[in-house]
């Protein structure tokens, strides 16, 4: 017997979802958008079997419904949900990065029987919609359970059982400690993250040459400034509370900088940049797979046409590669050339394909 899965919004993370779930060919997508292009690229890259024709019928054949949208939309969403037409057994989850006010919408399914299971995958990226969904965006990232009180073991079981094939590392988390701590890793950053564009913004009326002169630091600093400002909209309202405790942290913290500053002591601004390297240098950040490449370092003589001579070898193989740079050139014989591959299946069979047909020697670092 399939399990049939409905997925509500097919964008980012549902579309992801999507292709994930259907590694196992036990289960059934079902989809549905409010967008009917989406649904339909959604349908021609199999990332759902089935096209939705309402929200309505989303319900009637599911097993398990996933809400992939907006957590405002998400929170509109759930309060509908007790006038549909649904299967005694099913589980009801969703993927918003809140879990408060989602949680407290579900209360309201509890007390009409319905099981709801909050989700989170800490992953994703500042593209949306269905075009950035990878079927390999979870793996390796956390992937959040927040079940509403009651809510049996075997259900929670059943959910974690189904997010296998996301490769993801679920875990069990109450809904408000949720809250807190995506608030400091990644809500707040994205505040803080456009804030500093719009300082760049407002000093570019004085001095027009200086956007041209952020590079890789403001580049990496502010990447998420470009995700989108609906989903983000929706995050800080229902994050407000975790958001305003850590605006209290950081302007205290900033005032620390000012005095920092004033005193210009080396000692101190010294061990201000250590303390915090030393963090970051340990910090087990997971990029979540959409961003994780694996990489190949090629010891490579230093003629013309080696690339090519390595990219042809690669692609006689069929091995797809995501980036390819020489990351040192020396006057000396052999430079560095870094292949960056998606999987590490891939990076395996070009090393061996590297090492049977030439005599470069190749390692991973
Ligand atoms: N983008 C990320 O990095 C990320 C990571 C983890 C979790 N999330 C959460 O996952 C959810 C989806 O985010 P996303 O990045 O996939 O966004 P997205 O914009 O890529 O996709 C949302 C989809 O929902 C659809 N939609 C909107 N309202 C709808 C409605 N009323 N009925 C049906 N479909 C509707 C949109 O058309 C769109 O296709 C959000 O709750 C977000 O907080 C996002
Ligand atoms: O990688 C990114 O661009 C993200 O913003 C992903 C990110 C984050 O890390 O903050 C964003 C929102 C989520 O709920 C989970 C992950």
């Amino acid at each position: 017997m399939k399990i049939n899965v409905s997925i509500i919004g097919l964008g980012l993370i549902g579309g992801s979802l999507g292709l994930a779930l259907k590694r196992n060919r036990n289960v059934h997508v079902t989809g549905f958008d409010n967008s009917y292009g989406t649904m339909q690229e959604a349908y021609r890259r199999g990332i759902i079997d089935t096209i939705a024709a309402s929200i309505h019928k989303v319900s009637e054949q599911a097993d398990i419904i996933i809400f992939a949208t907006p957590v405002n939309t998400t929170v509109r969403l759930l309060q509908e949900v007790p006038t549909w037409k649904l299967k005694d057994h099913v589980i009801i989850s969703d993927t918003g990065s809140t879990k408060g006010p989602i949680m407290k919408a579900a209360t309201a399914l509890q007390e009409h029987g319905i099981t709801f299971i909050g989700g989170h995958p800490m992953t994703g990226s500042h593209k949306s919609g269905v075009s950035a969904a990878r079927e390999h965006l979870f793996e390796n990232a956390y992937y959040i359970l927040t079940p509403a009180k009651q809510v049996k073991k075997e259900q929670i079981q059943m959910m974690q059982e189904l997010l296998i094939p996301t490769k993801g590392k679920v875990v069990v988390i109450d809904a408000e400690e949720h809250d807190r701590m995506t608030a400091i890793v990644s809500h707040f950053p994205h505040l803080i993250a456009s804030s500093l564009v719009g300082r760049l913004s407002e000093q570019q009326e004085s001095q027009p040459f200086v956007r041209e002169l952020a590079a890789g630091g403001f580049r990496d600093l502010t990447r998420i400034a470009s995700a989108d400002p609906i989903m983000w909209r929706d995050i800080t309202i229902q994050n407000k509370d975790e958001l305003l405790n850590q605006l209290d942290g950081w302007m205290e913290e900033m005032a620390r900088i000012r005095k920092m500053l004033l005193e210009n002591d080396p000692e101190q601004i010294q061990t201000f940049f250590s303390e915090a390297k030393n963090y970051r240098d340990e910090l087990p950040i997971s990029k979540g797979a959409l961003f994780t490449t694996y990489d190949l370092h090629v010891d490579i003589p230093d003629h013309p046409g080696i690339i090519s001579e390595i990219t042809k070898i690669l692609a006689d193989e069929r091995i797809s590669i995501t980036n390819i740079r020489i990351v040192e050139t020396r006057t000396d014989v052999f430079g560095i050339l870094v292949i960056s591959f998606q999987t590490i299946a891939d990076r395996n069979k070009a090393q061996l394909a590297l090492s049977e047909e030439t005599d470069y020697s190749s390692h991973i670092v």
